[in-house]
């Protein structure tokens, strides 16, 4: 039986970092670990963060929970046919609900395979504490996937003050009390806080939340025809709605030979240089953001 963990969380809260570090934790133990990552938007970017010696099976195009369980159960296939390994980690899309990701491993096909060992969720914390900003259909998928975790990790804690960080750990306490809550700061989680995992349901109503149900959020590809100035992109970034939750991708900065990997979560930015020429794209994910001005748009956009 191989063990599988499930690793949700709402968008940039975390969950590719969680993925690193747990995967860098088992290759020291001895273990070898499989991914199936799931992205929302078209890049298959996050995959490079992980190293080339580990399996790894993406699902872009949409979430586990919408795409359907087959398309998941025919990547669990390949997966257990086609590579050795010990432990599966699967990442969700910050849109995916994570019970209805779970059931999709849970198909009696698996039953003497896969062992569901929990769902891990990554919370932003400072999210959490102005959870109040969001839309009430998104705001509820955040905290599905906060109350139907096995263990928590209220991360993030480097932004928020030390009574902050009491707050949101007693709140979340309060909202799923099944769950132990960990405090960390880039999803440093130790290993051998998530092995005693056992995944149950604990009898919780489940709400749907699949993308073009009720939920309205949805990504955009863009695609820069001309480099950017880099604080006007940054300008154009703090004017955006606070409807708009995640950007990732290569932004192309005059003055600069290659795209700088960029990064949007939750206000804070990130670039980072890129010594490859990657595809001059980034995706937004929010709710409605077709309706959102790109900076630099092109006609196709
Ligand atoms: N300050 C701070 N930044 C963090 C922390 N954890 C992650 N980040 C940053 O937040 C951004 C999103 O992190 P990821 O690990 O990619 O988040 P994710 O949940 O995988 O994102 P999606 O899969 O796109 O939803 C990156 O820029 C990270 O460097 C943290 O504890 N503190």
């Amino acid at each position: 039986m191989k063990d599988v963990y499930l690793l949700s969380g709402f968008l940039g809260s975390g969950k590719t970092s969680l993925l690193s570090h747990l995967i860098e934790q088992m290759k020291e133990k001895g273990l070898k670990p499989a991914v199936i990552m799931n992205e929302l938007g078209k890049l298959p970017f996050d995959s490079r963060s992980v190293d080339e010696d580990v399996p790894i099976k993406e699902m872009l195009e949409g979430c586990i929970c919408c795409t359907g369980s087959e398309k998941m159960e025919a990547q669990l296939q390949m997966l257990l046919e086609g590579e050795v390994f010990d432990v599966l980690l699967i990442e969700t899309t910050g849109a995916a609900h994570p019970v209805e990701a779970m059931d999709a491993v849970l198909s009696p096909y698996f039953a003497n395979r896969l062992n569901m060992k929990g769902i891990i969720t990554v919370a932003d914390s400072k999210r959490w504490l102005e959870r109040d900003k969001m839309t009430p259909q998104t705001r509820m998928l955040f905290m599905e996937q906060i109350k139907h975790a096995h263990l928590i990790l209220a991360n993030k804690i480097d932004l928020l003050s030390e009574d902050e960080v009491a707050t949101v750990t007693m709140q979340i306490q309060g909202f799923n009390r099944h769950a132990p809550i960990i405090q960390t700061s880039n999803a440093k989680l130790p290993l051998n806080m998530i092995t005693g995992l056992e995944a149950t349901y604990h009898g919780q109503e489940v709400k749907q939340a699949a993308i073009g149900k009720q939920l309205t959020l949805s990504s955009r590809l863009h695609t820069f025809s001309e480099p950017v100035e880099k604080e006007v992109f940054e300008q154009w970034v703090k004017e955006l709605p606070d409807t708009v939750y995640r950007m990732k991708g290569y932004v192309p900065l005059v003055g600069y030979k290659n795209p700088f990997l960029f990064q949007y979560a939750y206000g804070m930015v990130q670039w980072l240089p890129e010594y490859i020429k990657m595809e001059p794209q980034i995706v937004i994910i929010g709710d409605q953001v077709e309706a959102i001005t790109v900076i630099g748009n092109t006609p196709n956009d």
